[in-house]
């Protein structure tokens, strides 16, 4: 049985004294069994050290993105060693702002996975189709050009650390959340993936989370699909409406 995951994606929002008031007044006050549901939230960059000091021990801190880069002549990069070194276990890569914004290719993608995972972070690696892809028919093919970016730069072993966030890009902050079946479709069709890609072993193993408009009214219905782990928050992430989204997977 796969333990559920719920990630909290604040983006670039928060002023400290916002992320503070989040902390204490919701995400320290979140209660669930660690064994039946994992969760992390990513803060922006520079409220993580703040972040990890005041947390509540159950709730992991993830990071969203970054160059990743090695340490060095890099101005204004933040590098996977110094992430390890501030014992940040997990990773947000492929999300796609970053992709819209920052042309990031499934290219970029793969190799930032194959680096946060060569330095042993756990990484939600991101993946998702547009409006028009969708509209054509295109969604697995995009789905799938994605996931294959990552399957070149990994060994079988290091799917072990990741979680693929099934995230239609027509669903995130558009109010617009895909229909559980919707969800289920594509979920199943990750999942076929990584058997035929990978192995049965992450077939079985690999969580498979659903991100794009998830609120407290939608995810009791949402996490009930075969094939949907967990989900990837965004909006909902920063209101005490993420205490019942995750109360919905515990
Ligand atoms: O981008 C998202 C989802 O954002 P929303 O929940 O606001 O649609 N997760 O990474």
């Amino acid at each position: 049985m796969r333990r559920y995951f719920v990630g909290g994606n604040w983006k670039c929002n928060n002023t400290i004294a916002q992320t503070q008031s989040l902390i204490n007044t919701v995400i320290n006050k979140l209660v669930f069994d660690i064994n039946k549901v994992e969760v992390a939230v990513a803060p922006i960059f520079l409220h993580v050290p703040w972040v990890q000091a005041n947390i509540q021990k159950n709730v992991q801190v993830a990071i969203q993105n970054s160059s990743l880069t090695k340490m060095g002549a890099y101005t204004g990069e933040i590098s996977v060693e110094q992430v390890k070194d501030l014992g940040i276990p997990w990773v947000i890569l492929g999300h796609s702002e970053r992709r819209q914004y920052y042309g990031e290719t499934n290219e970029i993608v793969g190799k930032k996975t194959r680096i946060a995972l060569d330095y042993q972070l756990n990484v939600m690696a991101c993946v998702g189709e547009k409006l028009a892809e969708r509209e054509s028919g295109q969604t697995t093919q995009v789905i799938q050009a994605q996931l294959n970016s990552i399957k070149k730069e990994l060994t079988t072993e290091q799917w072990a650390k990741v979680v693929v966030a099934y995230e239609p890009v027509w669903a995130i902050g558009t109010g617009k959340t895909a229909s559980p079946e919707q969800a289920q479709e594509v979920h199943a069709f990750i999942r076929g993936w990584l058997k035929s890609q990978i192995g049965t072993q992450a077939e079985q193993a690999t969580r498979i989370i659903y991100g794009g408009s998830v609120t407290e009214k939608n995810a009791a219905d949402l996490i009930k699909q075969p094939d949907l782990d967990g989900f990837l928050v965004g909006g909902a992430a920063l209101k005490p409406a993420f205490a019942d989204i995750v109360a919905a997977a515990n």
